[in-house]
């Protein structure tokens, strides 16, 4: 069976995604394409060969492409509209971080999910199927450093836009860790608090960067995440974990190493398309087969989403107000329970 896929945002993740399914995945084919920038969605189609229609908008492209998923791939703040219109017509979803721009969205979503009774949707946390961080998983959930007490992480980019906020260092960056961490340790965040260091002279006149994240979870384990966005020498990230007995770290990316003038050095990646491209492969084909061969996806759910969103709406508080924020949030329902967290890598 091959699913009928349609894209909603042709972007730069949205085309890394059309290459991806059309050129290196199997057992999926984009079908239908949609963008507000009608011209984009056009290039899109012509760049990758596609035998796509391009449609209006994301609710005709739902009622009339003839898809049996959307790619949600557009700007944050179109997510929650498009997923609920997948959704109510039982298409399933594959959505990029963030599943809605607050945990009240998130809910939205959550519940009508729960109503249509099965689940369709699946949010874009591709560093679960990283395999440097599958391998950390697996060296935790062995006991092999016994129980983790501390995490040390950076988040590093080497620029961000004018656009780019002191929020969005939350909702469009740490966004990441903020899934990953709480999952590779098996545990959930009690609170979280900002600190701002000194500025960094590259950081745009009204971004406060860097920042330095503390979420600490309910069993007690404090972890720690630099996020840099003007870094300037690579697109870094970083993790370590501190055990009862031993630490485990995320293996640095794999490079030539070099002897020249006098150095030895690697070489460090520049782009986030580079650093995880095996990462959103995995992903995409986990999706996809899942679908096949489970009649829905069991990757990271909308209930991922919403404990995302909640955490990171959390530290944004902690940006304004200076102090320790608490992370509130409702009952897991059964509908989310024994989902199949660990990506099958
Ligand atoms: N998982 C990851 O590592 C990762 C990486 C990059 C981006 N993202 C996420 O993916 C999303 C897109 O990011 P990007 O970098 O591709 O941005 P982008 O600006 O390059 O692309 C977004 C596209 O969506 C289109 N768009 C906006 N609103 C739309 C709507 N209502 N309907 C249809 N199209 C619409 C825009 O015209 C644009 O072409 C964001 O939510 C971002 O956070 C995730
Ligand atoms: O949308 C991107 C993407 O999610 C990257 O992984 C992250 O490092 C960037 O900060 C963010 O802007």
């Amino acid at each position: 069976m091959t699913l009928k896929i349609g894209v909603i945002g042709t972007g730069a993740i949205g085309r890394e995604h059309i290459k991806r399914i059309t050129n290196t995945l199997s057992g999926g084919e984009i079908v239908a394409v949609t963008d507000v920038n009608q011209e984009s969605a056009n290039q899109s189609v012509e760049q990758y060969g596609l035998n796509a229609v391009v449609f209006p908008d994301d609710a005709t492209l739902i009622a009339e492409g003839n898809v049996d998923a959307v790619f949600i791939t557009s700007w944050g703040p179109a997510h929650e509209g498009s997923v609920l219109k997948a959704i109510e017509a039982g298409k399933y979803v594959f959505c990029e971080k963030p599943l809605a721009t607050t945990a009240e969205g998130c809910m939205r979503i959550v519940e009508a999910e729960m109503k249509h009774g099965k689940k369709l949707v699946q949010v874009g946390f591709m560093r679960r199927y990283d395999s440097g961080y599958v391998q950390l998983k697996e060296a935790i959930d062995n006991n092999f450093i016994g129980e983790p007490l501390m995490l040390h992480c950076a988040h590093r980019n080497p620029t961000v836009g004018e656009s780019y906020s002191t929020d969005m260092a939350i909702s469009d960056t740490l966004i990441h860790e903020i899934d990953v961490l709480h999952w590779l340790v098996n545990d959930d965040y009690k609170s979280v608090q900002v600190l701002f260091p000194k500025k960094n002279k590259y950081a745009h006149q009204g971004l406060r960067d860097p920042q330095m994240v503390i979420l600490e979870t309910k069993t007690g384990i404090i972890i720690n995440v630099e996020i840099s966005v003007n870094c300037q020498y690579g697109y870094d990230i970083q993790c370590e974990v501190v055990g009862e007995e031993g630490i485990v770290k995320l293996p640095e990316v794999a490079s030539i190493t070099y002897r020249k003038n006098a150095a030895l050095g690697a070489n460090i990646l520049m782009d986030w398309k580079d650093r995880f491209i095996d990462a959103y492969d995995v992903e995409l084909q986990h999706f996809m087969d899942s679908i096949r061969d489970n009649g829905e996806p069991n990757g990271p759910t909308a209930w991922d989403g919403y404990i995302a969103q909640v955490t990171a709406d959390a530290c944004i508080k902690a940006q304004e107000s200076g102090r320790k924020e608490d992370v509130v949030l409702k009952e897991q329902p059964d509908f989310y329970k024994n989902n199949l967290k660990t990506a099958q890598v």
